[in-house]
């Protein structure tokens, strides 16, 4: 994927190129408040008749996109029609009455259907947006905070349903200020900072402790540990996760029997050189595979646990960190308030 967007709002300029070696499908943005994120989006959506879009994202000539479909908080519903209304003004538009009932499901939107859009909270209203945007049919979908006034059960939830519904033809782009959001739904990730990318790249490797010493202040280290739910009992669920398994607390509708992914944020994971029975719920044996310094204060650790990476950040101060060595044994605690996706 090739993509060049040169745009001006007010006195910003916002000069952003981005290049992968691979195809991205997912890509995540993330950057601080004010750094060109949204206006990047609109110049690619169309709002900005004087942006100047080129690239290719596979077939795709970016320049020439007529199906990018935006949603945001900068596009409005009609105020006049119900959500219904609105809904299917978009389908027929589009030859997607079809589709309505499936895509109304999809956004949890059933039950608002009757509704007057000046009624719905906010949750509400990003469900509808994000409704109307896929009955549009878009080529590239653009995702500005679209889920941000979402509780996190609700918003994995459709993040999961529509990531399946998709077909592998539609290229998306989320922006993001939760981190979550992005590692969840992402294959590829940019940061954007005053106007520019700085960084870009497949998700698993900009999340690499390797590359802390660039890292951004709005990209914390985290793992992401690949696993099935085996059973699910009072809000816990079993994550089996090769050999082993871990309890966590699971917000989730994922059915039992599915893969899922396990967000471990590397602040939040201990490390033992030991095998001892320690407070927190879980435990994964694993190999340390580098040590690497990550900010003035902390280095990461590398270890590789079921086949699977896993981040630990320590302490420069922690004086295990000289005997640790490459293939030296370690067990890896951390409690089972995890993000599940
Ligand atoms: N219509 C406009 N007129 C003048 N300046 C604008 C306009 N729109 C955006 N800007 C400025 O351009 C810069 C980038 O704004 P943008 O909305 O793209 O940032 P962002 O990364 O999406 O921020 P946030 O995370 O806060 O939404 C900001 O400094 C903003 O004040």
């Amino acid at each position: 994927m090739e993509c060049h967007v040169t745009a001006q709002a007010g006195q910003f300029t916002v000069d952003i190129a981005l290049s992968t070696a691979a195809e991205p499908n997912w890509l995540g943005i993330v950057g601080q408040s004010g750094a060109g994120k949204s206006t990047f989006l609109q110049a690619l959506a169309g709002f900005n008749a004087a942006a100047n879009v080129t690239g290719r994202w596979h077939d795709k000539d970016l320049s020439k996109l007529d199906h990018a479909v935006l949603v945001s908080a900068q596009t409005p519903l009609f105020p006049a029609l119900s959500v219904a209304g609105n809904l299917e003004l978009v389908a027929r538009h589009n030859q997607q009455l079809d589709n309505v009932k499936t895509i109304v499901a999809l956004c949890e939107c059933t039950a608002l259907m009757s509704r007057q859009t000046n009624e719905l909270s906010g949750g509400e209203l990003q469900r509808v947006k994000l409704a109307r945007a896929l009955l549009a049919n878009p080529a590239l979908l653009l995702l500005d905070e679209s889920f941000s006034a979402m509780d996190r059960a609700l918003r994995f939830g459709i993040l999961h349903k529509l990531k399946a519904y998709l077909s592998p033809d539609v290229k998306v782009i989320m922006v993001s200020h939760d981190i979550n959001d992005i590692i969840v739904s992402c294959d590829h990730l940019s940061i954007i900072e005053s106007g520019h990318c700085v960084a870009c790249g497949p998700l698993s490797e900009m999340l690499n402790p390797a590359r802390g010493q660039q890292a951004n202040a709005s990209l914390p280290l985290i793992s992401v540990l690949h696993g099935e739910i085996a059973e699910r009992n009072k809000g816990i669920s079993r994550i089996s996760v090769g050999e082993t398994s871990v309890k966590v607390v699971d917000e989730s509708a994922i059915p039992v029997g599915q893969s899922v992914r396990l967000l471990l944020p590397a602040s939040e994971v201990t490390l033992a050189t030991e095998n001892s029975t320690a407070l927190h719920t879980n435990c994964l044996q694993g190999t340390v595979q580098s040590v690497v310094p990550y900010s003035a204060t902390q280095v990461a650790v590398k270890i590789v646990c079921e086949g699977q990476e896993l981040a630990v950040l320590l302490d420069n101060y922690d004086r295990r960190i000289n005997a640790l060595q490459e293939g030296q044994l370690v067990w890896a605690y951390f409690s089972g308030q995890l993000t599940l996706a």
